[in-house]
């Protein structure tokens, strides 16, 4: 589907290092995650998150991921990350999500969801989440965990935006992209060295990858022709 103009936006997550955040900015990413879940290896504190957002150049968003949290934690690392959006992964419901005067994500496993699970379901439970982040892991499970997301998983009747996320990496998110469409992308290890360690090579292969595909345009035969916006 040619999509003129249209961007898919990329997140990149669990990152620990300022260099790395800054280079993130430097290649176009639209978001950097930083995470304080406890069950994460890629665990900030806020203390850290505060440099780490200094790091970030403009115009960048900066996404406070958070894992069945307390109020008071959740808290603390908005104070010091000032983050421009929230995302949540554990079993926090809309009133909870809410709670913080800013837009959030609610992050949503796939793997075992079956047909149960609808974009109407999604939109009733959590009617004031601004999108999902739609990931490979099952329900209640941590992200972060490399599991390749389903794309036939993904609800048919998604009426807010959604990121896809889950196992992609820069030799599958051009695929990714082409089959679902997504609103964005997001990824953790799949541009790692090790959880936390990012690098540089791969996230750069990782942005140009989804900028090709956003590129690229459908010939009648269903091939891929050249780029339509740059002609390449
Ligand atoms: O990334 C983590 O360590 C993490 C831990 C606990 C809850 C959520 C977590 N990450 C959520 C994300 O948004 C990840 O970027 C997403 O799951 C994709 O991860 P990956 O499959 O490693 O690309």
């Amino acid at each position: 589907m040619v999509r003129p103009l249209f961007r898919t936006r990329i997140k990149f997550c669990g990152l620990t290092r300022a260099g790395d955040v800054r280079l993130a900015g430097e290649l176009g990413v639209d978001a950097v995650g930083l995470i304080f879940a406890a069950r994460s290896p890629r665990r900030v504190a806020p203390q850290a998150a505060r440099g780490l957002r200094d790091a970030l150049a403009p115009l960048v968003d900066v996404v406070a991921l958070f894992m069945d949290n307390s109020v008071d934690e959740v808290r603390e690392a908005i104070a010091h990350a000032r983050p421009t959006l929230l995302q949540f992964h554990g079993g926090e419901d809309d009133a909870f999500c809410r709670k913080f005067g800013l837009p959030y994500l609610k992050g949503i496993g796939l793997r075992g969801a079956g047909a149960s699970l609808s974009g109407r379901v999604l939109h009733g439970r959590y009617p004031h989440a601004a999108g999902f982040v739609l990931d490979g892991h099952g329900a209640g499970e941590a992200g972060g965990s490399g599991q390749r997301v389903d794309i036939a998983a993904i609800p048919p009747d998604m009426s807010k935006p959604y990121v896809l996320a889950g196992g992609l990496q820069p030799d599958n998110v051009f695929a990714a992209v082409r089959a679902a469409s997504p609103w964005g992308v997001d990824v953790s290890s799949g541009i790692e060295l090790e959880p936390g360690i990012k690098d540089g090579a791969l996230m750069r292969r990782f942005v140009e990858e989804v900028r090709r595909a956003d590129c690229v345009e459908l010939g009648e035969d269903n091939d891929l022709k050249e780029c339509y916006a740059c002609g390449r």
